[in-house]
């Protein structure tokens, strides 16, 4: 029998402690909870200077130390556990984080900014609610909150403090003194959770447990969505935007705009993925739970109104409204720095100081001052100490990834695009809105179009940049081995052929586009000596389309008008013989049109077409004689849907 009976209903599942703590272990362990430990294999290094508040810190550190062995135990130990608990303790003085000493120096110099004063020992800790899936991807939802006990040293001299430390009890622990043994005697008062000192705040995750199987309901998206009903959440806490699909070797950091206006939300349960992202912002309600100092639990529920409890106002508006109203800046400063070359003078030379990338990217020290500063909060790079006093820059591992220009999932192309094509476009939103057009016109007679070549070709750059981004998750999406031929139509550079001719070894790609497109997507192919990817020059709406057992459309249908559409699907229909197959790649709206952004933020600077759910795809599909056989909502750029010819 266990005293608390939340913790019961934890029975059966896998239950994984992420930490090496023994005290960590043996609070849980008396606790009656039944669990594994994986200790975590993250290491300790974030930059302590971009927290707020001492407690941002220790609750990050929690989080990552959780998702790390989330993310690693369904590759390494083959099984994906239920909940992950990861924790991380720090002690606060004087604005000073102290950690676990590096040796008696260390300890000494730690503990005597403690003698005689009262300070902070923070934990923050995570629960990872995991989910799980057949691809290569964790599905989660994160919960964490932190506990914050007061403890106050007596004055200790030289010599208490020397013998305390030869012990040889300060070594392994934050702060340098465990409170729950020899340095207990150290203690004159503690106000709080006593267990929270010495690693693991019981009763405030108890707590938390209680609100998550007794009061929240959390989305499963393994059983709670189904392909055309996805159902939201009745409480949804926090959400990140991650809608671009997170290599599980990156950090999942909150969203840059998340990063600007962050939340004081102690309390966070929050899905990494865009098909929990997805949830009806009518259904959403919060949840905020303070640190047992305050001990205030404040529930709000929007979807059916009903109130439980409100003892604050709706905080979480004011951010949602800040975010949007900075959203502009936040993207301008992104393409400023792309167009600069930021991320790949950082590459090449990390960590130097303001001035000398002023000088590398040609630009004034002041202005370039500010971008880097603005960059970091936005999670673009990171400060590094240098030993100067001029702090060092360097890329994030999602700048790294995305937006150097020569990395292989590079969007600078695509970013490029947003800043010269788009960005201007929706400047002509408010025209756009009231005419009902697109405003690309405007914007093209403004701008020279005697240029038109160089437009398309930057124009082809971003769409083999975002492509390349999407191809993997598109290819891999369904088991297209029955297939042997497949035709790309208006396949661009070939970047989804290429991906596809990769994951299936025995298919080969003819890609068919506009006589001018393939002679300007040469320059991409150079890298390319499979000869399975061949380029045909034609119009998909009136030329012969090759002939293929798979058709392949990606990011085509939402751009043309009904009319031009139901052409080119009459076309491949009559291509087709039955048991052929079509490959659909867009970006799926939600049944109720509620989301993703992505898509319907896309709509408002389209020239002709549509943007369309799952559904409605499927029934454009089956007017041509298509059955819709799976659909995927990938989590990375573009969502996938294969049919088959009746
Ligand atoms: C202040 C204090 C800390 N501690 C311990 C708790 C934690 O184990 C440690 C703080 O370091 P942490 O980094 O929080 O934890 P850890 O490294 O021991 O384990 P893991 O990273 O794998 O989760 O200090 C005490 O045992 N007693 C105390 O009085």
């Amino acid at each position: 029998m266990v005293l608390n009976p939340v913790i019961s209903k934890l029975s059966g599942k896998l239950v994984v402690l992420a930490s090496s703590s023994p005290r960590r272990l043996e609070i849980l362990r008396n606790a009656g909870l039944r669990f594994e430990v994986v200790p975590s294999w993250f290491k300790e290094t974030l930059k302590k200077g971009l927290f707020k508040a001492p407690h941002e810190y220790a609750v990050e550190t929690a989080k990552q130390k959780a998702l790390e062995v989330a993310r690693r135990m369904p590759i390494k130990h083959l099984k994906t556990p239920d909940m992950v608990i990861g924790a991380d303790t720090i002690v606060t003085v004087d604005g000073m984080i102290l950690e676990k000493p590096v040796d008696k120096q260390d300890a000494y110099r730690m503990l005597s900014s403690l003698s005689g004063k009262e300070h902070s020992v923070f934990t923050g800790v995570a629960i990872v609610l995991c989910h799980e899936k057949d691809d290569d991807e964790l599905d989660y939802q994160m919960i964490d909150f932190y506990e914050e006990t007061k403890v106050k040293f007596a004055d200790l001299s030289q010599d208490m403090l020397w013998e305390y430390i030869n012990s040889g009890e300060p070594m392994d622990k934050a702060g340098g003194y465990g409170i729950q043994a020899l340095g207990g005697m150290l203690v004159e008062y503690v106000h709080g959770d006593f267990l929270n000192v010495v690693g693991f705040p019981l009763n405030h995750f108890c707590k938390q447990l209680d609100v998550i199987y007794n009061h929240c309901s959390f989305v499963n998206p393994e059983t709670t969505e189904s392909v055309y009903d996805r159902h939201s959440s009745p409480i949804l806490i926090e959400q990140k935007d991650t809608s671009t699909s997170i290599p599980r070797h990156s950090s999942p950091s909150a969203s840059p705009l998340h990063k600007v206006c962050q939340r004081r939300c102690a309390y966070k349960c929050c899905s990494s993925f865009a098909k929990v992202n997805r949830l009806s912002k009518q259904d959403a309600g919060e949840i905020k739970l303070h640190n047992s100092e305050t001990t205030m639990l404040s529930v709000m529920r929007s979807g059916d109104g009903a109130v439980i409890d409100q003892t604050e106002p709706k905080k979480g508006d004011l951010g949602l409204i800040c975010e949007l109203m900075d959203g502009f800046k936040a993207s301008k400063a992104l393409f400023t720095a792309s167009k600069f070359g930021l991320f790949d003078v950082l590459h090449k030379k990390p960590g130097l100081d303001a001035e000398q990338i002023a000088q590398e990217i040609k630009a004034s020290v002041k202005g370039t001052e500010t971008l880097l500063e603005a960059c970091v909060s936005l999670g673009l790079l990171k400060t590094r100490d240098t030993g100067c006093p001029k702090p060092g820059f360097e890329n994030t591992d999602e700048a790294s990834c995305f937006l150097r220009s020569d990395s292989h999932f590079s969007l600078h192309a695509y970013i490029q695009h947003c800043n010269d094509t788009l960005w201007p476009v929706f400047a002509h939103l408010e025209s756009a809105v009231r005419e009902g057009t697109s405003q690309h016109g405007k914007v093209k007679s403004s701008t020279e179009i005697c240029q038109v070549i160089i437009l398309q070709l930057r124009f082809m750059h971003a769409m083999h940049s975002s492509a390349k981004v999407a191809a993997t998750a598109v290819a891999t999406a369904f088991d297209l081995s029955s297939y042997k031929t497949a035709c790309d139509v208006g396949g661009c550079t070939g970047a989804i052929a290429y991906e596809l001719i990769k994951i299936h070894p025995d298919l080969s790609v003819a890609v068919l586009d506009l006589p001018a497109v393939v002679e300007m997507s040469a320059p991409f192919q150079r890298q390319h000596t499979d000869k399975r990817v061949t380029f045909k020059a034609g119009d998909f709406l009136k030329d012969e389309l090759p002939k293929a057992d798979l058709y392949v459309l990606v990011r085509i249908l939402h751009d043309l008008t009904d009319e031009k559409l139901h052409i080119l699907l009459r076309r491949i229909s009559d291509a087709c013989t039955p048991g052929c197959g079509l490959l659909l790649s867009e970006i799926f709206l939600d049944e109720n049109r509620s989301g993703p952004s992505r898509g319907l933020l896309q709509a408002l600077s389209m020239s002709e077409g549509k943007q369309r759910s799952a559904a409605e795809y499927s029934r454009l599909l089956k007017g041509h004689g298509f059955i819709t056989a799976q659909v995927k909502h990938t989590n990375s750029l573009l969502d996938a849907m294969l049919c088959t010819k009746a």
